[in-house]
């Protein structure tokens, strides 16, 4: 481990696929221990991040460590150290779940059985059962069990509910955070799913165009965003006019606007916009990244 008790750092990491820039001079900070989740539109970077970290690809310029070891240089020991789950769940599909269970059971010294029997039991899942006749549910959840038994001290979980229904995704949840097996290591989880990030993350992390556009607690992130309502006759200020616009709707006559980082002010200037009413609601962290994510434009620096 490095002194810094970082499990990732990127230094300017940057990957081009031909004219495209994948990853744009990344400097990412991942502190040890709890769930952290990076979020960011189709495209943002995030498989490509993974795919460096992991070592299966090579960067253009910068350098990526995990766990403290360069991750172009990986050793079979290394990658032990680390699970990972993403929604393909990539298993035998003609082999029996109890023999997988037992085969690694021996392949790995850190093998942890209670925390295995412990996610397994979240799920139907009997030890006879091939893996190729398991819902999609009960595979996400036999990959899970399988990933943290192995006890990884980081744990990367690439959308590993795509294509769930709602019961499923939330067994996959609970049996991820009600898990002792999660308190000994550091979770990356990469989801689309604002919903489930709001549940089980500590950190929120947004990549848009390959960079780090804001790293912060989810709520503190959520507290940054407001929804505005005014009552303005005619039609409203200018959107180049209106500070930290994200979003603007008309609803019923009335004017929505979602903006970041504004406080009272924000209502004087509706005010002076001609609004006779003004109302400031909270928003869901669901809508606070969308439409962070929709309006391009607006790109704070990153916290740390
Ligand atoms: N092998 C490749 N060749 C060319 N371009 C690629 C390749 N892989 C990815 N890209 C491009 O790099 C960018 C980042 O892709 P990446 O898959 O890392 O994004 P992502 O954030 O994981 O997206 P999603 O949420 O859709 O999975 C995209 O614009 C994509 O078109």
């Amino acid at each position: 481990m490095s002194m810094t008790d970082h499990v990732i750092e990127t230094d300017g990491l940057s990957k081009r696929y031909g004219r495209k820039l994948a990853l744009d001079h990344l400097d990412l900070r991942i502190p040890r221990g709890r769930i952290h989740a990076i979020v960011g539109a189709n495209g943002a970077g995030k498989s490509t991040l993974f795919r460096l970290l992991l070592g299966f690809l090579s960067p253009s310029s910068g350098s990526a460590r995990i766990l403290g070891r360069d991750s172009a240089r990986l050793s079979p020991a290394d990658r032990a150290r680390i699970g990972f789950v993403n929604e393909e769940h990539t298993l035998p599909g003609w082999m029996r779940v109890a023999d997988i269970a037992r085969m690694q059971r021996r392949e790995y010294p850190r093998w942890n059985q209670r925390a295995y029997d412990e996610v397994i039991g979240h799920y139907h899942v009997l030890p006879e059962q091939k893996v190729g006749q398991l819902s999609r549910g009960e595979r996400a959840g036999f990959n899970l069990a399988l990933a943290l038994a192995r006890s990884p001290e980081l744990l990367i979980l690439d959308e590993p509910t795509l294509g769930l229904d709602v019961v499923a995704k939330r067994a996959f949840l609970e049996s991820l955070m009600y898990s002792n097996a999660t308190d000994q290591c550091t979770v990356i989880y990469c989801s689309h799913q604002m919903e489930e990030i709001e549940r089980v993350a500590d950190n929120l992390i947004i990549l848009e165009r390959g960079r780090l556009v804001h790293m912060s607690a989810p709520d503190e992130f959520c507290a940054r965003v407001s929804h505005w309502v005014a009552d303005i006759p005619f039609k409203g200020p200018d959107a180049a006019d209106i500070p930290g616009l994200l979003e603007r709707q008309r609803i019923d006559g009335l004017h929505h606007y979602l903006v970041f980082d504004q406080d009272d002010g924000f209502a004087e200037f509706l005010r002076g916009a001609g609004a006779r009413n003004v109302q400031c609601m909270p928003v869901s962290l669901d809508r606070a990244v969308n439409a962070f994510l929709a309006k391009n434009h607006i790109a704070p620096g990153a916290t740390h």
